[in-house]
């Protein structure tokens, strides 16, 4: 369970996030969506602990979060990025970027956890040993998706985990990232500009302009296309026009 109330973010005199509340349901994916410069980002990094200038309540299975996170909750919530080739270590191999974590939090069985983390992702035994740079994009995001789940997360904070990658492979990846939060039981949190891939994962969503949520839907209003907001309806434009670019 994600609690986040009256969340507050503030970049010098850039009020970034203001006022934003939304409970994500153990087990469940919530989705933020808006567009460029909204504060989804803002909000994810402020879970993940990345932004500390917050002001409000963050809470994660009950327990409310401070501004300094300590090992066990970077066990506990792990984050993927938009672009793998920013987020991988160029000069790691895959098996040194997988072992990382697991030397971190004191894992014994690293070989075996690597093994079983590779094929939860689909990459083949062989991409173990190489690097990044060897890998394709899409290929690239499996193993950042390996890494922030070999430790054995219960959430996962997804930050527009397909924009960097061909049109081809979004739709794997994020088939993917359906099919690993179902069978690990893990409660998301999916940032995407993109309406249609927050609705392809997320049985609610908060839209988000100008720092604040104008407006939550749930699965029935997403089926039905019922947005209130002009603003939602203007989102929904845009991810029809990007499906059909
Ligand atoms: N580290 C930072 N320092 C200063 N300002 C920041 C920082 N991070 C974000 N901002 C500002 O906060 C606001 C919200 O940015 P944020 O990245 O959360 O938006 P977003 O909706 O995720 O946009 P995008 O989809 O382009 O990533 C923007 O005005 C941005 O310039």
């Amino acid at each position: 369970m994600i609690d986040i109330a009256k969340l507050d973010v503030r970049f010098g005199t850039n009020h970034a996030v203001r006022g934003v509340s939304f409970r994500v349901a153990p087990g469940e994916t919530f989705g933020l969506v808006g567009e460029s410069g909204s504060g989804k980002s803002t909000v994810l990094r402020a879970v993940a602990g990345l932004v500390t200038e917050w002001t409000g309540r963050i809470a994660v299975d009950g327990k409310p979060l401070g501004r300094q996170r300590d090992r066990a909750f970077f066990r506990l919530v792990q984050m993927v990025f938009q672009d793998p080739y920013g987020s991988l270590h160029p000069r790691q191999t895959v098996d040194r970027i997988l072992s990382e974590p697991l030397a971190v939090h004191g894992f014994a069985d690293a070989d075996a956890r690597i093994l079983r983390a590779l094929e939860e992702v689909a990459l083949p035994r062989a991409a173990r040993f190489r690097y990044p740079h060897q890998l394709s994009g899409g290929q690239r995001q499996r193993v950042a998706i390996a890494r922030a789940l070999i430790a054995d997360p219960r959430v996962l904070l997804l930050d527009e985990p397909t924009s960097a990658l061909d049109v081809s492979v979004q739709a794997e990846v994020l088939n993917l990232l359906a099919d690993l939060r179902a069978a690990r039981g893990l409660t998301c949190i999916l940032v995407s500009h993109n309406l249609a891939v927050v609705a392809h994962l997320c049985g609610r969503l908060a839209v988000m302009q100008g720092g604040r949520v104008v407006e939550e839907l749930d699965e029935a209003a997403l089926r039905t296309g019922r947005a209130v907001h002009p603003h939602t309806q203007d989102l929904i434009r845009l991810s029809r026009d990007l499906e059909t670019a």
